[in-house]
């Protein structure tokens, strides 16, 4: 089997020109299939803002409605998905920027409203990503960049969660390639005391992750990171990792590098 790298970028990093250049040079640099999938809610908040909309975000999930999903199309699909492009193409990486309407790649499904109508949301299950599709898209030589924005099939884009996004990707071409899941963002890692950037926890199975929501070492952001992280490693995803931007390079050495997933350890 052949192995495939999907990386995952999160908002902060992206919002710092600096360290964004280096993450690119660094992904470029792997070996091998790969696939980008990015986020940027900082950005999309600060936007939102600007424009006299308030950003609001339940559980990390962004509650879109149809002017919120005006500017997440814009900001995900067009300006963070443009400039990440660009600057691939300039480090010699021939990037394609997509939202999972192209080439219908990730069709998702409108979150249905129980206690809460998240609005232009939409939710990934088995059905939405083709695997063969985007492995056609690989072996033609392009490096697909995703934004997190996704569609129905009926002409509506939704917004869907990028790490989420991530996750499905893996799962879904763990079928074809021996799956290596990255998720970079401004830390070491998942950490034990959040203000340490040497606390890092070395890995981390089910039952620990456990432990750590109990001991709230874990909250905010880190917990559906790692719900899905643990959704990729349990079925079928090889390899997952939580670490920051900037020591991606460790990957392609085989280098100890943030925090590790296990079914168990
Ligand atoms: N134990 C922990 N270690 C590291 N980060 C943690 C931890 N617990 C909570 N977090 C928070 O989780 C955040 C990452 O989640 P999120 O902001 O969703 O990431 P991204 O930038 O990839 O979208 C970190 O910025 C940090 O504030
Ligand atoms: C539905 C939903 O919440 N979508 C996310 C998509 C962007 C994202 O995931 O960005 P980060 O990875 O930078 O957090 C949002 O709009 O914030």
């Amino acid at each position: 089997m052949e192995s495939i790298h999907i990386i995952k970028i999160g908002g902060n990093v992206i919002d710092n020109s600096e360290n964004l250049y280096h993450f690119l040079q660094d992904f470029t640099g792997l070996d091998g299939y790969k696939i980008l999938v990015h986020g940027g809610g900082k950005v999309a908040t600060q936007l939102s803002e600007q424009l006299g909309l308030e950003a609001k975000l339940v559980d990390g999930r962004r509650i879109t409605d149809i002017e919120t999903l005006r500017v997440v199309t814009m900001v995900y699909g067009g300006l963070i998905n443009k400039n990440i492009v660009a600057q691939l193409q300039r480090f010699g990486t021939n990037a394609i920027g997509l939202t999972g309407a192209d080439g219908d790649f990730i069709r998702t499904k409108k979150r249905p409203v129980k206690t809460i109508d998240y609005g232009f949301v939409g939710d990934i299950d088995e059905q939405s990503i083709n695997p063969q599709n985007i492995s056609r898209l690989l072996e033609a030589g392009f490096t697909p960049v995703f934004c997190a924005i996704t569609h129905d099939g009926d002409g509506q884009l939704l917004n869907t969660n990028a790490d989420t996004i991530a996750s499905a990707l893996a799962v879904s071409l763990a079928r074809l390639y021996e799956v290596t899941l990255v998720y970079c963002f401004e830390k070491r890692g998942v950490l034990h005391d959040i203000n340490d950037e040497e606390s890092i926890i070395r890995d981390i199975d089910p039952h620990k992750y456990e432990e750590l929501k109990k001991e709230q070492i874990i909250h905010s952001g880190m917990l559906p990171k790692l719900d899905n992280a643990f959704a990729a490693i349990s079925c079928g995803v090889k390899t997952v990792i939580i670490g920051r931007s900037d020591e991606l390079g460790r990957v392609k050495n085989n280098e100890p590098f943030g925090t590790r997933l296990t079914d168990h350890i």
